[in-house]
């Protein structure tokens, strides 16, 4: 249901995207410039704004910054030059660019009392990171791991909904979003590592075969 919808809008994203990565690649801009473009926004968003409280103008930013982790791939695919280091980069940032979302966000529910809603972004921060993790040690050992409730968009989708409730001063808002994300989250490490295990079972039945 969640894969249906994002690749509908995924498809309704890219009229919007594709002009903008036109105008870009018109104007010298790189899609590597892009990709650390947008991760310094993330960090400013984030860190700047988001962990200090200001979960509104934090959000805005975070938004606005993320979603140009789709304009660098279409950049890359429309001049005809994607890259090995660019693929790694764009991957790689976007680690740094989690960390930094539900860095801040458990450090400011820490730092106002919420314990409780601290350690769902704790679950969620290193949860998140293995979710990546696991897909990207199944693709360096040749196999396939497209799966999983709670893929990045999903993920940032929920964390912003719950920032956009507490920023309105529903203060239950971001600690009910982490906790239903981390489940989410653990549920979808869970997936791919049986996916991953699915595979490597059918690889080594067709070679005793
Ligand atoms: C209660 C539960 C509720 C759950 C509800 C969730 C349901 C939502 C369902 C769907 C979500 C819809 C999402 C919107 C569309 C997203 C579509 C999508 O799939 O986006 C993926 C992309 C891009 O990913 P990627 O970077 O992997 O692809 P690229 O297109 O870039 O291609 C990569 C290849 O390109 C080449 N390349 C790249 C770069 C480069 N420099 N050189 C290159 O050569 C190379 O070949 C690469 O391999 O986008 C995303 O994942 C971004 C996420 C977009 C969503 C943003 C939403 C933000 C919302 C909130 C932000 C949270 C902020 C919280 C802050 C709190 C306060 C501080
Ligand atoms: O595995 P995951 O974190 O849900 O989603 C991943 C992104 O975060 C990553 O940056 C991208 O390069 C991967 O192809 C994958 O889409
Ligand atoms: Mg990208
Ligand atoms: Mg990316």
């Amino acid at each position: 249901m969640a894969k249906i919808f994002r690749v509908s809008a995924r498809a309704g994203m890219t009229r919007v995207v594709e002009p903008v990565a036109r105008r870009l690649l018109r104007l010298g801009v790189s899609p590597n410039a892009v990709t650390v473009a947008g991760t310094v926004g993330v960090l400013v968003g984030a860190l700047g704004f988001g962990a200090r409280g200001h979960l509104i103008t934090g959000l805005v930013i975070v938004t606005l910054s993320a979603l140009t982790d789709m304009l660098d791939g279409t950049m890359a695919r429309l001049s005809g030059g994607s890259t090995t280091f660019g693929a790694f980069l764009d991957s790689s940032l976007d680690r740094v660019a989690d960390a930094a979302i539900f860095g801040a966000v458990t450090y400011w529910l820490a730092v106002t009392g919420h314990h409780w809603g601290a350690v769902a972004g704790l679950i969620c921060l290193t949860a998140g990171q293995i979710v990546s993790y696991v897909k990207a040690r199944a693709e360096g050992l040749g196999m396939t791991c497209n799966v999983g409730i709670a893929e990045r968009p999903e993920r940032l989708i929920t964390v912003g909904v719950g920032g956009l409730l507490s920023g309105v001063h529903l203060d239950w808002g971001l600690p009910a979003a982490l906790w239903v994300l981390a489940v989410l989250s653990v549920v979808t490490v869970a997936q791919r590592i049986l996916h991953v295990y699915r595979q490597s079972r059918r690889a080594t039945q067709s070679a005793d075969a």
